[in-house]
């Protein structure tokens, strides 16, 4: 049902400035936190995963013994059509939501259903998760709530105002999410995710409210994060052209 597919070499677009670039993304020097350290081998394991959803009387089965792995300093995009698992597996990876059989480790550890407090955990200081709905706590502006992961993370030492910039909404630093649009939310959303420094970052669709030419800003800084700090990451997208800079392409569903 689901298989590797390598992405195709040499695509990755070069990291300098281009003429369409719409911001002067600077750059943000990122301290040696102990990701650099203890993440080595294998990050994401998952194994003969099984997970379906009733509802309405009917079961649909989403996942029928699925296995991926995503190695130390990898990134991996997640594509098939609309439906195929791409957020569930994104959720079951970040403890969101249950799965019903199978084998997850993550950093080497594995973990179960239902472990709340462990789970919790994680995602507060090692795995970062970029939904497609940016939650964004909405009483905090743009800064506050990238310091207030960051802090949570226990990196307050970070440049909050540096990361909205890089991503191209530091002048909006001062705004409530509710003052800002989607695409902008989108990017406070993954400031807070580079600001935390995480060991794994989990995105849905991160470019998917953008247009092509900031969507492909956006993903410079995705890609320069990821090789700066060594940080895996996976990817759902039905970009191709996003899916393609990635080391991997694991397809759901048989198709994408
Ligand atoms: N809470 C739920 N209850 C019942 N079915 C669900 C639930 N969440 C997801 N599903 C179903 O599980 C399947 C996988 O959904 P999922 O959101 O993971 O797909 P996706 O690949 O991320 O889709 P898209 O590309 O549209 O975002 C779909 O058939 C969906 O309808």
């Amino acid at each position: 049902m689901c298989s590797w597919v390598p992405s195709r070499t040499g695509t990755r677009s070069p990291t300098i400035c281009r003429n369409t670039r719409s911001w002067n993304a600077p750059t943000i020097p990122i301290s040696n936190g102990p990701q650099g350290d203890c993440v080595t081998g294998t990050v994401v394991r998952v194994g003969n995963l099984h997970k379906h959803f009733r509802s309405g009387g009917e079961t649909v089965a989403v996942f029928d013994g699925l296995d991926l792995m995503l190695e130390s300093g990898a990134s991996l995009a997640l594509m098939g059509r609309s439906g195929s698992g791409k957020s569930t597996l994104l959720n079951v990876l970040s403890g969101l939501e249950n799965w019903d059989q199978g084998d997850l480790q993550l950093f080497g550890e594995s973990m179960s259903v239902g472990d709340a407090r462990r789970w919790s955990d994680l995602r507060r200081q090692r795995i970062a998760t970029v939904f497609q709905e940016a939650n964004l706590m909405p009483a905090m502006t743009l800064i506050e709530n990238v310091q207030l992961r960051a802090g949570l993370a226990g990196r307050s030492e970070i440049d909050a105002q540096g990361w909205l910039q890089r991503l191209g909404v530091g002048d909006l630093a001062n705004r409530y999410p509710d003052q800002v649009s989607g695409g902008q939310r989108q990017r406070a959303a993954l400031a807070m995710a580079f600001a935390m420094q995480p060991e794994l970052l989990l995105a849905d669709e991160p470019t998917g409210s953008l247009d092509s030419h900031t969507a492909d800003d956006v993903a410079d800084v995705l890609f320069e994060f990821q090789r700066e700090q060594g940080c895996p990451m996976i990817l759902a997208t039905h970009d191709p052209r996003l899916a393609e800079r990635c080391d991997r392409i694991f397809r759901l569903g048989g198709e994408a």
